[in-house]
């Protein structure tokens, strides 16, 4: 299994070849190994830089104040997920990461917040910085406008209407997330385990990750292979809903974070998922005629909630 480094830079011109190839060559990631680097993309270094910073800071207040605005005071799971909030690979404990998640920030008085979308919400934010929000929202939309630009290729590679994705995400259920991993020293030589082994949920991921390496991804066999940090790019990953979309032809591939030397880590996964209400049922050309899908059809949001429900202790007993 091999994770290729495509430059997309070809999808911001108006070469319909070069785009072509582009879709090509993510095609085949995504049906060997549903993993693939980015390059040629708009996101400077100076920006990476900027969120990189924000994010130490962040975890570095005090944990009361983190505290103020942990993940489990949010209606709509957004904020703080304090260590072990999260247990990624249900056979072993709570992952060693601190978390913080926001997405699109709705006033608690809009129309689509309801019993039905309970994703739909205001964000919880750190009182300090002052631009913390400014900052997160900014990278937020630039994060998304390069999902969609990503999900215009997968279109072209699955041979359905360019635009089939691109107006799903009005108002959509991405959610920008920091990822702090504490230096962990090693008990017996035991092997530390940051993230535990899992699929992401949504459609694509498009992974940020610092020089310490970490990111493992299961091939066919079972076996873990390195995704080491390239600098300048973007891990992306192929999530449940993207497998569901495409009857299986993409890889929801499990990963984890694996850490043999117990080292800080901080990472940035931006996950695109569109609005609540999309229906997530297989592409017509996903399937051959009389063939029935491997999965029922299931709104956007809908799985999303079954997801988080599996994997946070928190949302296991308030929905018992
Ligand atoms: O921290 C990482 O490199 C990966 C995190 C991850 O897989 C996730 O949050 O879904
Ligand atoms: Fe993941």
């Amino acid at each position: 299994m091999n994770i290729p480094l495509i430059d997309i830079s070809s999808l911001y011109s108006d070469n319909e070849t070069e785009k072509l190839k582009v879709a090509e060559a993510i095609d085949a990631a995504c049906q060997n190994s549903g993993f693939f680097y980015i390059q040629g993309h708009p996101i400077s270094n100076a920006r990476i830089n900027e969120m990189r910073e924000l994010s130490k800071a962040f975890f570095a207040l005090p944990e009361a104040e983190k505290v103020k605005i942990d993940i489990t005071l949010s209606a709509n799971h957004r904020g703080y997920g304090k260590m072990k909030a999260e247990q990624l690979d249900p056979e072993r404990p709570g992952d060693i990461k601190e978390t913080f998640d926001m997405g699109l920030n709705l006033a608690p008085d809009h129309p689509l917040i309801g019993p039905d979308r309970p994703l739909y919400g205001p964000n919880q934010y750190p009182q300090q910085p002052a631009d913390f929000q400014q900052k997160m929202e900014r990278h937020y939309w630039d994060m998304l406008e390069l999902g969609k630009t990503v999900l215009s290729a997968l279109a072209i590679a699955l041979g359905i209407d360019k635009d089939f994705f691109a107006n799903k995400f009005e108002h959509p259920l991405s959610v920008l997330r920091f990822i702090h991993y504490p230096e962990v020293p090693q008990v017996n030589g035991e092997k530390h385990i940051g993230a535990g082994a899992h699929t992401d949920y949504g459609c694509i991921t498009i992974l940020w990750q610092d020089e310490t390496g970490g990111l493992q991804v299961q091939d066919t066999t079972g076996k873990w292979i390195d995704a080491p940090p390239i600098e300048g790019a973007f891990v992306i990953n192929i999530g449940n809903m993207m497998a569901r979309w495409s009857n299986d032809r993409y890889k929801s591939t499990a990963h984890r974070v694996f850490s043999p030397s117990g080292r800080e880590r901080y990472s940035m996964p931006f996950f695109v998922e569109p609005d609540f209400d999309t229906d997530v049922s297989c592409l017509e050309n996903c399937c051959a005629p009389g063939e029935t899908p491997k999965y029922e059809p299931i709104s956007a949001g809908n799985w999303m909630i079954y997801c988080f429900n599996n994997t946070y202790a928190y949302r296991a007993e308030e929905t018992a």
